[in-house]
């Protein structure tokens, strides 16, 4: 029996209807049983169902937006179905779901599981678009609730999978399914134990697509991208960027763990210890061959420059004149693994602790109330992290030109620094 293959569109691969009709395209010789066809929110929704979420906590009217939110998907539709299509109704009954939803009771405390319900809705009303469109196209898709399969704990925001439950109910579910049709699913969402919508962490559709390819053995994975491939530095961002046309999973997860935004950071792992191989594709130019991930032995030494934004420096000071010791490095990581925040780059002196961590709606805020006791604490917000992998030392003075650089640090094959613009 042939293996399942996975694709993921992401939210640029869906951001309009004629990007819908490219998808449609895109899979029209490429439409097979054993298919899951993983897709995100359109375009920028997500952003805009968290900014509506951030007018609701501030008790502001967010009619406006979520009216436009609506409109930018009726309109989407208009262009790809015919008027008296079903897509209309399903359309209204989901919006509807959702004003319910906003309307009920958001605290700072269950900010992150109404942040669940409610983002999710992008990645649901998408799915049923493209679905729509893709049947509408004569290209049969089932569409299914990724709910259904992958199973997660009640970790709302960064939930993380219950791999065991998913394995089996992929296996249960949807293999038998698969035999028969392709499946369209949702990137990014869960359930956890009690049903309720979880989300994987911001970009976490990538993520999906690796669970589902590690639960169903699956042959590959493919992401469709608004770029040729992986490059050495972000296209937007640097000019005279390369295409690596193959890449070792190890270099993949380093590029992703310093903050490389073209694949979520673990979507890797799974897939190499499974040694199923990850493609990155242009959905701009499918023909083309894009970068191949997989089991590589000879790493490959390009410089490659990875820009992390919306960074905070923050600075822990011992006031009593002792010297830092383990016990305050073990105080600081204990109340960040409690807020669940991740640190990006740590640097040690006589006296200080400097952790660099990605700015977090009250997480700074509750980060300082629990060590203030203890530390003198200093924070510099809206801060970049450069990361430049297999440096070359003429590479770095013009990297930081224009710059203040507020911590640097460097090991054989890697140059780090924090940096904001003079
Ligand atoms: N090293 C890199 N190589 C290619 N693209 C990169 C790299 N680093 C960052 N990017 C950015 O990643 C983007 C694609 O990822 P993303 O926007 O998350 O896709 P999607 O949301 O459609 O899945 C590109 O448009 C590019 O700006
Ligand atoms: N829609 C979610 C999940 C995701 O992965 O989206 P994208 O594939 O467009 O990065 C987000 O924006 O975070």
């Amino acid at each position: 029996m042939a293996k399942t293959v996975i694709y993921k569109f992401g939210g640029a691969s869906v951001k309009d209807a004629d990007s819908v009709r490219n998808l449609a395209e895109i899979l029209r010789n490429r439409l097979r049983k054993n298919l899951i066809i993983v897709v995100s929110a359109m375009g920028k929704t997500t952003n805009s169902l968290e900014s509506i979420l951030a007018l609701k906590l501030e008790g502001k009217d967010y009619y406006e937006n979520s009216a436009i939110l609506k409109d930018y998907h009726l309109r989407l539709c208009r262009e790809l179905f015919p008027r008296d299509h079903a897509i209309f109704p399903k359309l209204e009954n989901l919006f509807v779901q959702l004003e319910n939803d906003l309307e009920k009771v958001l605290t700072p405390q269950n900010y992150d599981e109404f942040y669940d319900r409610i983002v999710s809705f992008g990645e649901l009303v998408s799915t049923r678009i493209v679905a729509e469109f893709l049947c509408l196209q004569g290209l049969i898709v089932l569409w299914q609730d990724a709910r259904e399969v992958i199973y997660t704990n009640s970790d709302f925001r960064f939930a993380k999978i219950d791999w065991t439950k998913t394995r089996k109910s992929c296996q249960e579910k949807w293999k038998p399914l698969l035999e028969n049709f392709p499946i369209l699913t949702q990137g990014f969402i869960g359930s956890d134990p009690r049903g309720r919508t979880t989300t994987l962490g911001r970009e976490g559709s990538d993520f999906t697509a690796a669970i589902l390819a590690t639960c169903l053995d699956a042959g590959s994975v493919t992401i469709w991208k608004d770029v040729p491939g992986v490059l050495n530095a972000d296209p937007k961002l640097f000019l005279n960027t390369k295409k690596f046309d193959e890449l070792s999973y190890r270099e993949a997860a380093e590029m992703t763990y310093f903050g490389a935004s073209v694949i979520h950071p673990k979507t890797i792992k799974p897939l190499a210890n499974a040694s199923i191989p990850l493609f990155v594709k242009s959905f701009l130019d499918p023909e083309a061959t894009g970068t191949i991930i997989h089991e590589l032995a000879v790493p490959h030494q390009v410089p490659t420059i990875v820009l992390k934004k919306d960074q905070v420096l923050v600075s822990f000071k011992v006031t009593d004149f002792t010297f830092i010791e383990e016990k305050h490095i073990h105080r600081v990581y204990e109340q960040l693994q409690k807020l669940k925040l991740r640190v990006n780059m740590l640097q040690l002196s006589a006296i200080s602790i400097s952790i660099v961590i990605d700015t977090q709606l009250f997480k700074l805020d509750e980060l300082i109330a629990m060590l203030r006791d203890e530390f003198e604490i200093r924070y510099n917000e809206g801060l970049e992290l450069l990361t430049i992998l297999h440096q070359r030392v003429e590479e770095i003075p013009p990297m930081l030109e224009g710059y203040e650089a507020l911590l640097e640090q460097a090991s054989r094959n890697t140059f780090q620094a924090v940096r904001r613009k003079i």
